[in-house]
């Protein structure tokens, strides 16, 4: 079973020593439910590297991977920065009070409504993506009188092992600038004529669900080879290299993410030793750790329903929510593991697969899992699903979404509510 997670004395999961079962009756499932010592855990495993090693940085918490105002409160409290890509993630990151000047804008068709807002709200940084965007930006800053930090986002070509969804280094991409054909090149020197853009550096993100250092490593080493030749031609400084996300957690037992920590060193290192190498000076380091803040900090508790045997071929158990709370699986073929709350230790065992209740073949939580035998009303516990759990939940088949809860100090305190069937057409009109 994968930490923070343990058993009681009834045999029930508990999640911060908090009785799963018991979460259940109080706030109904689906159920998101976080672990909030967790999160912060995991935030303090890349901020304290930094520090450890005296490197000025910034770990922005990617907020895609799940946003909302409790989220990014105690993203504040553990002094994160945070990545933005929407005015709906921006919104909500404004809604928590989160400082405006350690919120970094991403986005690859950022609209003149999503510019506005960054620039009206002073927002620290925005990562340019496109040549589209770098009009737009230069109109906005002159339209409101107002200068803004940028980085510019490469694609420094390299295809990090995760899925093709995943992957965004790589040059066939729709994100940022390609480094070698020398679109990075023209964008920056673009950048570089207006007076109200600040060009701090450059940026990359290699792909997401990452477990080993050498992609980054050596998208760091083609960064370098960049930097320095710019810096050689027309002098280009880069303040700050922003070197992404990605990095890997554990959802089933197949999966050995590195520490934390780890991914941290092993880009110090790679950094200190082209500085040296190139002589040059060393730049801020900025992060953007998303599903490794808060991924394994969270799980989802589902009710058991219908259960559909097929003799000789495969126990179907479907639990109430699926593609509309994860839709992972789906999407990715993503796998998870997971167990009965109600009964985590049950001997008698059996295997099954655990199905979602939408319309769809496809919505399959979890193939051939072996799992204590289940009935009715059991509840399930899926783990890892803090990180594109909620964020990506939709309404298919009209199913509300779920609640979310956060535990910390013993305490369990609603952070979502769970969604009526009123909120979800409070946009819907009459015909008649
Ligand atoms: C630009 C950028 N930064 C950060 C992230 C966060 O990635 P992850 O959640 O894998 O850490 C993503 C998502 O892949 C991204 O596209
Ligand atoms: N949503 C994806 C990752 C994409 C991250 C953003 N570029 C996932 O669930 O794995």
């Amino acid at each position: 079973m994968i930490h923070p997670f343990a058993v009681n004395g009834d045999g029930h999961l508990t999640i911060g020593s908090l009785d799963t079962v018991e979460l259940t009756k109080k706030y109904g499932t689906p159920l998101f439910v976080y672990d909030v010592d967790k999160i912060r855990e995991n935030a303090r495993a890349f901020v304290d590297t930094f520090k450890e090693r005296g490197i000025q940085a910034q770990v922005a918490y990617a907020s895609k991977a799940f946003s909302s105002i409790a989220m990014i409160q105690v993203a504040k409290q553990e002094n994160l920065s945070l990545d933005v890509v929407s005015q709906g993630e921006l919104y909500t990151a404004l809604q928590a009070n989160f400082p405006v000047e350690k919120i970094h804008m991403h986005g690859n068709n950022k609209s003149l409504d999503e510019i506005s807002m960054a620039v009206e709200y002073n927002i620290g940084c925005i990562v340019v993506d496109n040549f589209y965007e770098i009009d737009l930006l230069a109109h906005v800053l002159k339209e409101q009188k107002k200068e803004m930090d940028v980085l510019i986002r490469v694609s420094p070509g390299i295809e990090a092992h995760t899925h093709d969804y995943i992957l965004t280094g790589n040059e066939d991409s729709k994100f940022g600038f390609d480094l070698t054909n020398g679109q990075a090149e023209e964008a920056v020197r673009k950048l570089m004529t207006f007076d109200e853009i600040h060009v701090k550096g450059l940026h990359c993100h290699i792909g997401s669900q990452i477990f080993e250092t050498d992609g980054f490593t050596m998208a760091i080493e083609r960064l370098f080879h960049t930097l320095k030749d710019w810096a050689d031609r027309f002098d280009f400084k880069s303040d700050v290299l922003n070197v992404g996300g990605g990095f890997g957690i554990k959802y089933t037992e197949n999966d050995e993410p590195l520490p934390l920590s780890t991914y941290v060193t092993a880009l110090i290192d790679k950094i200190s030793e082209q500085v040296k190498e190139k002589e040059m000076v060393f730049p801020e380091i900025w992060i953007e750790p998303g599903r490794s803040i808060v991924g394994d900090a969270g799980l989802t508790l589902y009710s058991i329903g219908s259960v559909k045997e097929i003799p000789n071929v495969r126990k179907y158990v479907s639990v109430d929510g699926g593609m509309t709370d994860n839709l992972r699986p789906a999407l990715y073929n993503a796998k998870y593991d997971a167990v009965i709350a109600n009964n985590v230790n049950g001997k008698e065992k059996e295997e099954i697969s655990l199905a979602g209740k939408c319309c769809e073949s496809g919505d399959m939580l979890i193939w051939d899992i072996e799992l204590p035998k289940v009935n009715q009303n059991d509840i399930v516990a899926v783990f890892s699903t803090g990180a594109y759990g909620y964020s990506m939940s939709n309404h298919y088949n009209r199913f509300p979404k779920a609640a979310v809860v956060f535990v910390e100090d013993g305490q369990d305190r609603l952070v979502i509510k769970r969604e009526s069937f009123k909120d979800m057409i409070q946009n819907d009109l009459s015909y008649e």
